[in-house]
This record gives structure tokens, sequence and C-alpha cells, in this order.
């Protein structure tokens, strides 16, 4: 009997994850209501961002993303791979610049999910949760020799200020607030019922309610930190954002943080992990069950 299969190149394939990164980055920021957050309705606390400099920002950084993924299917000693998408995350960081005229649109989403997509096309025959976060933490663990070691950037100072691990430490641990607190709590809400809209909703006030989000230290310290945590671990206790009294809850937090003039920019950032991981993870139609890799061998992927 002939083996009927359809054979993708490699590139294909990397123009596929280039994709599903932008797709999860325009739908975190498309996503409607976010406290503090840039969304559809305003600008929350983001005086200088609005969704469609998001939504460019995303896309230009496309190319960005595919060469990350494209690196990571080639067979590269790990440490040159951490050096070859380092620079490429840097252009991507200049790039974005260009397109946003300076505002950090997506300075930690193209960490996080560069990450990620490097090392999701570095497994391609054993995605799971586990696989793809455990791999990105060994790339994020590596030393960069050509990274500088001061930027002088607003998450970097707040870290040293704060002693936190910022977006460096939540790669360098796995992203574990995207594994333990983002995924669960998205399924368990799509579970119940409750539309995609406020599953999504529910896993960012799942993130915010434990993360040590540097855009908000460095607006609003340590008492607007512990203030949105708290609000947002109120909204999930109360049974999440369909109940009436976890709207209600939701909407006390906003106001809290738009009075506070801060904004959840990291856990934004890890709900655009979470729901590119969780589309990976899924079935994904898009691929066919083979694929010619760099040295022209032909590899099964396996779901
Ligand atoms: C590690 C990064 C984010 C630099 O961080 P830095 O300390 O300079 O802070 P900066 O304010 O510029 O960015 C912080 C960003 O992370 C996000 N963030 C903030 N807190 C958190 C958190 N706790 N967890 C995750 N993300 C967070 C914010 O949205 C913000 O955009 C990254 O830009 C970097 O080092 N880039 C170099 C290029 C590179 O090595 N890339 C390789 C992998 S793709
Ligand atoms: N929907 C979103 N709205 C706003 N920020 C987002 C959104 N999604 C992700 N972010 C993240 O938030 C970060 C922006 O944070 P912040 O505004 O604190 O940056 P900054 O330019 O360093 O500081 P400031 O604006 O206070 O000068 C971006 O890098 C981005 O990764």
């Amino acid at each position: 009997m002939v083996e009927i299969y359809q054979v993708i190149e490699s590139n294909a394939l990397a123009e596929k994850l280039a994709d599903m990164v932008i797709a999860a980055l325009i739908d975190e920021a498309t996503l409607t209501p976010k406290p503090g957050l840039v969304d559809m309705r305003s600008r929350g606390a983001h005086y200088d961002m609005s969704w469609s400099l998001m939504c460019d920002s995303a896309l230009a950084l496309r190319p960005t993303f595919y060469a990350m993924a494209d690196a990571g299917m080639q067979r590269y000693p790990q440490r040159q791979l951490r050096e070859i998408i380092g620079a490429l995350g840097r252009a991507g960081e200049v790039r974005m610049m260009e397109v946003s005229n300076g505002v950090n649109t997506h300075r930690g989403a193209i960490w996080a999910l560069g990450l990620l997509v490097t090392a999701a096309a570095q497994n391609l025959s054993a995605l799971s949760v586990n696989a793809i976060t455990e791999c990105a933490a060994r790339l994020a663990q590596i030393d960069d020799q050509f990274a500088p070691k001061f930027t002088g950037n607003k998450g970097e100072q707040a870290c040293f200020r704060y002693q936190v691990g910022g977006a460096r430490a939540q790669a360098q641990t796995g992203f574990p607030f995207v594994v333990d607190h983002a995924l669960p709590t998205l399924h368990r809400s799509r579970k119940q019922g409750d539309k995609e809209t406020c599953a999504q909703l529910n896993a960012l006030l799942s993130i915010m309610a434990v993360l040590d989000d540097t855009c908000i230290l460095s607006r609003g310290g340590t008492s607007a930190l512990t203030s949105v945590q708290i609000g947002a671990r109120k909204v999930l206790e109360l049974g999440g954002v369909t109940t009436a009294p976890g709207k209600a809850a939701l909407h006390n937090l906003e106001a809290d943080m738009l009075r506070r003039h801060v904004s959840p920019g990291g856990s934004a950032d890890m709900l655009a992990a979470a729901l590119f991981v969780d589309n990976l993870t899924k079935q994904p139609k898009w691929l066919s069950s083979k694929f010619v890799d760099s040295d022209n061998q032909i590899q099964t992927i396996g779901w």
C-alpha cells in the first residue's frame, strides 16, 4: 500500500510558526476589555499606543519571528542558537521602534515569544507545553556574550530596584505562570462554557494575580503591584469575569489601575505566550504529518 502524505518544506513550517506568533499578539491586543492595557475600546494607561499601532507593530515583527523559527529548525549548537536569536531579537526591537516611532510596543513579547517559537521549531516532533517551555527556558539560561550588559530599560531598572526577576526570570524558569496559571485557567473557563473572550480575560487575570510585572513596578512601585495582584485575585475568587460580582470587581480593578496610571504589560505578554502555546499544542490542521528537515530527511511530527 502506498502511504500518502503531504511533505512540506521546513521554511513553510517556519512561516506557519511565525503566523501563529503574530496571531497570538493580535489576539492579545484585540481582547477587549483588558484593565490598563491597550484594547479595541481604549488605550488603557498608555497614552502613546493604540490598537492599530499594536497590530502594525506585531505585523512588522513577522520576519523576526520567521527568522527565529527558521534558526530553531537548523541544527546549531545551543549557545550559537542563543546568540543568533539574541541578535535577531535586538534587530526586531530596532524594527519595532521604527514602526512605533520609539514606543515600546512589543519588547517583552519579542523576548518571550521569540524564545518559545525557537523552542517549538527545535522540537516539532514533540510539541507539548512542557517540552516547549522547558526548551525555551534552557535557551534563556544561556548567557549571550553579545547582549549588552546593561540596557538602562525600565524593566531592567525595576528588576534591580525591587529585586524581582522580571521578563528574564520568567523565561529562565520556564514560564511557570503560563504553564501553571494561564493555561489551566483558560481551559477550565472554556470547559465551563465561558465565551472565548471571557476565558482569555480570566487567564489574563490569573497571571496578573501573581506576576512580578515590571511595567507595573516601574510606574507605580510595590503598592501598585500589590493592589493589582489583590484586585485580580478578587475577580477570580468571585467566580471570574462572567459573574456579576466578578464583573463589578473587574470594574473596580480597572478604575484603580487607571487612577494609578499602571498597566500589566508583562501579563499581556504572558497571555500572548499562553495563546501561542495553546494553539501550538492543539491538533494543528495546518501541519502535515511529515516535513523535510534541514538535512533533507523526512521527519514525522508526533501528534
Ligand atoms: C529580557 C528583555 C525583555 C529585556 O528586558 P529589560 O530588563 O531591558 O526590560 P524592558 O522594560 O525593556 O522590558 C520588559 C518587558 O518585559 C515585559 N515584562 C515585564 N515584566 C514581566 C514579567 N514579570 N514577566 C514577563 N514579561 C514581563 C514587559 O511587557 C516589558 O515589555 C529583552 O528585551 C532582551 O533582553 N532582549 C535582548 C534580545 C534577546 O536576547 N533576545 C533573545 C530571545 S528572543
Ligand atoms: N495590549 C497591550 N497594551 C499595552 N502594553 C502591552 C500590551 N501587550 C503587551 N504589552 C507590553 O507592555 C510593554 C509596555 O510597557 P510600558 O508602557 O511600561 O513600557 P515603557 O515604554 O518602557 O514605559 P512607559 O510607557 O511608562 O514610558 C510592551 O513592551 C509590551 O510588551
